[in-house]
């Protein structure tokens, strides 16, 4: 029986053949936390556990969730951080470098065939690059800290065979909304997706797609390391597409079928074709994030914003994915002409995208984002109301201050 990429990296990891529904230990290559989490793992290990850090080389702080701090509390926790950090000799990213997943990619410290945990639900980000990337609790962090092991019961493959090319103004952010419309947020609770039929996809497309696996329960979200990639992203020796592998279901999305996706209040699977939601009223554009908050999201943005001004009574806030991305973006004039359209553009992190800072909404307020979640509360106050949609949604939404079709502009 063939095995599937992930049933692969995990064999390989633990020295042995592994199959679904088994459990092994294995001691991952990278443990990734930041500053909303990294606190309270502290504390476990120091004071649960009474433990010390086994290898501290392993281990990535990064500090994007809020970044700069906005509080005194958040400021006195990052400086803890930062006097761990020293005195354990641990990399830390501090403020401004960016979303942790955008860097642990930008830095490859994410490689191909890595196992890259992170305490944070969107490590299945590491899936683009073709690593087996998971989020854990801070108590199973704590104690890789520890040990430098983990457990995993090897997941289960759901392959999605992606056929034919996408039309214009229609994004990977559709494909990635359509496939949990098709599976609902639980349609791939602890398993694996492996994503087929899209060599031809750049790695920002594939940070799109694997950052939203776990929106439908997946434990990773993985991306052949073939094709379109860097030559140092590109697939090892040992790892290799299976024609054999065994799959608990294969899903098949025509993109030349696909219109432009949005997911509607107040669950991520609540998806409709855009025709069925335009013209709903917006209050807030919010383009960023771990899953669409990269140079060429805001150049999709730019090049329909361009000597256009958004819609009076609009606020537009860009808050980049990284230094690295929102650089690529000043130094081609992506970023002056989102600036001059009328967007507010913030420093790179994860913004807004859970309501802590830069950007927090207030009573009643809709927003279209280009973010991962849309639950209740999220991005602010309770009565608040959160669309998901592509980078070419949120641009046409911006200037008809209205939910917003791309091919229609
Ligand atoms: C704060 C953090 C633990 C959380 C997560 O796990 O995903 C956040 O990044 C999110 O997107 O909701
Ligand atoms: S950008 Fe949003 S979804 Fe991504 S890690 Fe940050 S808070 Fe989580």
């Amino acid at each position: 029986m063939g095995q599937t990429i992930s049933e692969q990296i995990l064999s390989h990891k633990a020295g042995q053949n592994v199959k679904p529904g088994e459990f092994v230990v294995i001691e991952p290559d990278v443990v990734m936390s930041h500053d909303s989490l990294t606190p309270s793992i502290i504390k476990i290990l120091k004071e649960e556990l009474a433990a010390s850090i086994k290898y501290p080389e392993r281990l990535v702080f990064v500090f994007d969730h809020v970044s700069p701090a906005s509080t005194v509390g958040t400021a006195d926790l990052q400086n803890l951080v930062r006097r761990f950090a020293r005195e354990q000799n641990i990399r830390l990213f501090d403020v401004g470098r960016g979303i942790c997943h955008q860097v642990l990619v930008e830095e490859a410290i994410a490689f191909p065939g890595a196992v890259a945990v992170g305490a944070d639900s969107h490590s299945t980000s590491y899936g683009a690059v073709g690593a087996f990337g998971t989020g854990m609790g801070s108590t199973d962090v704590a104690l890789i800290w520890a040990t430098g092991k983990t457990w995993l019961r090897v997941p289960e493959t759901i392959r999605v065979n992606f056929n034919g090319q996408l039309p214009a103004h229609v994004d990977v952010k559709d494909m990635a909304l359509k496939i949990g419309r098709i599976l609902s947020i639980s349609g791939a609770n602890y398993m694996a997706v492996e994503y087929h039929g899209i060599d031809w996809m750049p790695l920002p497309g594939r940070q799109t797609l694997a950052s939203m696996a776990v929106e439908m329960g997946a434990k990773v979200g993985i991306i052949p390391p073939t094709g379109n990639l860097p030559e140092h992203l590109q697939k090892p020796d040992w790892l290799y597409i299976d024609s054999n592998a065994h799959y608990r279901q294969v899903v098949n999305v025509e993109l030349e079928d696909l219109c432009p996706q949005v997911s509607i209040p107040h669950s991520v699977d609540h998806v409709s074709d855009i025709q069925d939601v335009t013209g709903t009223h917006v209050d807030v554009v919010f383009l960023g994030t771990c899953t669409n908050g990269r140079h060429e999201d805001l150049a999709e943005a730019a090049s329909l914003l361009k000597g256009k001004r958004i819609a009076p009574g609009i606020r537009m806030i860009i808050t980049p994915a990284s230094s690295r991305e929102m650089s690529k973006a000043a130094s081609d004039g992506t970023l002056s002409t989102l600036i001059e359209a009328g967007a507010l553009i913030t420093s790179p992190g994860c913004g807004m995208c859970m309501g802590r800072h830069n950007g927090t909404l207030g009573d009643g307020d809709v927003c279209l984002s280009t973010a991962n979640r849309n639950f209740k509360g999220r991005m602010g106050a309770p009565t608040s109301q959160i669309y998901l949609a592509s980078p070419g949604v949120a641009a046409a939404t911006a200037l008809r201050g209205v939910i917003s079709d791309p091919r229609e502009l």
